[in-house]
């Protein structure tokens, strides 16, 4: 089994600049790569507070802190990332997107690095497909906040390779993640699963049976869910969710079950994508 000693993430959005986070908390060299100079400097900027306020709290030491720093290494130059042992992309939710990234990533890597892709939805086999070796990818699906959340879903596609899997395992283990496996289904679990409490909780809001903030309130104080389906939309990016809804829908052949629904797709057209761009269903400060 290969040692993963360093390790690389593409795309420091939401998800990047979370399992940033933990691979450098847990000592691995990490470099973090984006095509915007502008997301990867903001991430970078992020991860120093997010690590500054655990100090504060009490819950990392000064020397936690510089070390896990240390670990980090922000860059828009792809041929950083030629010696890693391991990639986990987490670009935009496109196939083209994530195909052209892996296609980049093969031909300048070694043979041994595992590319995993963060993927919600799209199929591991086919972002893999155009490759070489699509036997080392396979699917590291982390949830949001990827620090907090326990669970990875760890995605083999038809091709994947036992030894990719275990590595990949081992790795969640390694972050003190509980990893599952899971069949290149579409929305693999908990995806699929979530689909209707998002479409479900949109189509009540639009036939006027309770509002968003209703809604919301009711699934947590009542359904004892963390966060309501307009909440979490937001926290996931409204683009990201509708992005997944749509994967899932048309790679079960159009279910009706799984339909987005049009009002997600005006909030994206509107540029009100949640959290990120500080307003989606609410209005962030
Ligand atoms: N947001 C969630 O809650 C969530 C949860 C689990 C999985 N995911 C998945 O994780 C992935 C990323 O989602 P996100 O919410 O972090 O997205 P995001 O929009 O917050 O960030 C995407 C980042 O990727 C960068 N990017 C785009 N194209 C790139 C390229 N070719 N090379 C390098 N960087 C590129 C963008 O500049 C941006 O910084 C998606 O596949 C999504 O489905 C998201």
């Amino acid at each position: 089994m290969v040692q993963m000693k360093k390790v690389g993430v593409v795309g420091s959005g939401t998800m990047g600049t979370g399992i940033v986070q933990l691979a450098i908390q847990n000592g691995y060299k990490t470099v973090m790569f984006d095509i915007s100079n502008q997301a990867a400097q903001r991430a970078k900027e992020q991860l120093e507070k997010i690590l500054a306020r655990l100090v504060e709290k009490g819950k990392l030491t000064k020397a936690d802190q510089a070390e896990a720093l240390a670990c980090l290494q922000a860059t828009t130059e792809m041929d950083l990332l030629k010696d890693c042992d391991l990639i986990i992309e987490a670009a935009s939710e496109k196939l083209e997107v994530k195909q052209a990234i892996f296609k980049q990533l093969e031909a300048i890597c070694h043979d041994k690095t595992i590319l995993a892709t963060n993927t919600s939805s799209l199929s591991i086999t086919e972002i893999a497909g155009a490759l070489k070796q699509p036997e080392k990818v396979a699917g590291l699906h982390f949830f949001n906040p990827a620090p907090l959340m326990p669970l990875v879903e760890v995605v083999s596609g038809i091709n994947t390779n036992e030894q990719t899997v275990e590595q990949l395992f081992a790795w969640a283990n390694s972050l003190k993640k509980t990893a599952v496996l899971c069949k290149d289904t579409p929305g693999f679990i908990v995806n699929r699963v979530a689909r209707p409490f998002y479409n479900e909780a949109l189509r009540i809001m639009n036939d006027g049976v309770a509002s968003v903030e209703q809604i919301d309130r009711i699934m947590k104080k009542a359904g004892h869910f963390k966060m309501g389906p307009f909440e979490l939309q937001d926290l996931i990016g409204i683009d990201i969710n509708l992005a997944t809804t749509k994967t899932v829908h048309q790679n079960y052949y159009g279910e009706s079950r799984f339909r987005p629904h049009y009002y997600q797709e005006r909030l994206v057209q509107a540029g009100r994508l949640g959290r990120k761009t500080k307003g989606g269903f609410y209005t962030y400060e």
